[in-house]
């Protein structure tokens, strides 16, 4: 059952959200997603280690968990700001660092995969982790875009891999995509959605198919509207305007792909063109090609499509 973000984080602290067997959570990758998971992992009370490559990054991830935090319990704990600091609190508390993947592994229930859309870099990190983690861990891709399959082949351990795609921004989007391939146990399955419920969010089984079902239909929308921009027909402000007042998305497609981040859309759609070099749907496009040729990858980097808002 879906839950507004005030009743998700009130039922979580009232111990209301469904358990799982999962307690330790390991995520590799602290940006945008990973720094997201995290923040939502340690609220709904796991143990979380959050996994990036150098202490700085992992700095600035922390520093946006605070930050998206202190939004949450600003509202939440309106009326009670000393009960909103010891929440904070002890979700900071849940939460620590590391740059090893392997230390970080060493007692963790489940890892979350949310690194560059990149196949052999997923396959190289997923490699070692299967040598480092304890048996009984199981392993999750968060790839928008990349076979499940294709990533658990580098481990020994298909039983225990499946997929966990969430979606931008993690605290407050309830959906989570959950992805079986034919090797996944119906006991990794079965941990896998009782985590997702656990974290508060609404789960949907998908099978390994591309984009699963939010980005099979999202993915060529974003595409065809920047097409639209490249034939002249329209600017990428009333493409926007459009898809919002007439279409009634939160986002329009331009100001969506400055906040996913327009190098992890070009990945994606690199990806699937060489993969499916005659769907026309997948075609990459000149004008994606060149913001990100040009560094502005969107809202992470302050400028996309559009300068982001300060
Ligand atoms: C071509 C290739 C394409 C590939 C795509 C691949 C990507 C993927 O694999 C899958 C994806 O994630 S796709 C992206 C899915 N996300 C969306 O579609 C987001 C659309 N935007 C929105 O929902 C709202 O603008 C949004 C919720 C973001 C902001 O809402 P508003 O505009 O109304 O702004 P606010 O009033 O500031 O926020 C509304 C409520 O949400 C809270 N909030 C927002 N951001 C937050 C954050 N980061 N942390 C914590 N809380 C946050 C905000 O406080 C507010 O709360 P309430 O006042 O209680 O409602
Ligand atoms: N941006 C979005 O809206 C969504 C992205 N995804 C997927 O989540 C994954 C991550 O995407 P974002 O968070 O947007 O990317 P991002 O670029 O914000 O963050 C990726 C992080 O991974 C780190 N990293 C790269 N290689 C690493 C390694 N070998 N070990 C440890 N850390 C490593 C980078 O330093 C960076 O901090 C991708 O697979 C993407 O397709 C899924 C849903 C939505």
């Amino acid at each position: 059952m879906s839950l507004p973000i005030r009743a998700f984080i009130r039922s979580f602290s009232s111990g209301s959200i469904q358990r799982s067997a999962i307690k330790n959570v390991t995520i590799i990758g602290g940006g945008l997603m990973g720094a997201g998971i995290a923040q939502v992992a340690a609220s709904t009370g796991h143990n979380v280690v959050l996994v990036d490559q150098t202490k700085d990054i992992l700095k600035k991830s922390h520093s946006s968990i605070e930050k998206s935090l202190q939004r949450v319990v600003k509202k939440q704990y309106a009326e009670d700001p000393k009960a909103g600091e010891a929440f904070m609190a002890k979700v900071l508390s849940q939460l620590c660092t590391e740059t090893d993947p392997a230390a970080a592994v060493k007692s963790s229930d489940l890892v979350i995969e949310a690194i560059v859309e990149n196949l052999e870099v997923k396959k190289k990190l997923f490699a070692s982790l299967d040598k480092a983690a304890p048996k009984h861990t199981i392993f999750a891709s968060n790839t928008s875009s990349i076979p499940i399959k294709e990533i658990a082949v580098a481990t020994k351990r298909m039983d225990k891999f499946g997929g966990l795609h969430y979606f931008n921004p993690v605290p407050v989007m309830k959906l989570l995509e959950v992805i079986r391939i034919p090797e996944t146990s119906d006991d990794t399955f079965n941990k896998l959605l009782a985590f997702g419920k656990a974290m508060g969010k609404v789960t949907v089984n998908c099978k390994d198919t591309p984009g699963f079902i939010v980005n099979r239909l999202l993915v060529p929308y974003m595409m065809e509207a920047v097409r639209m921009v490249e034939r002249g027909e329209a600017t990428p402000q009333d493409v926007d305007t459009a898809m919002k007042l007439g279409a009634g998305y939160p986002m329009g497609p331009f100001e969506l792909t400055d906040y996913v981040g327009l190098d992890t859309c070009k990945f994606i759609i690199d990806g699937w063109h060489a993969k499916y070099p005659n769907n026309p749907l997948f075609d990459p496009s000149p004008l994606l090609n060149k913001y990100v040729a040009e560094g502005k990858l969107g809202n992470k980097v302050g400028e996309g499509f559009y300068k982001a808002k300060k």
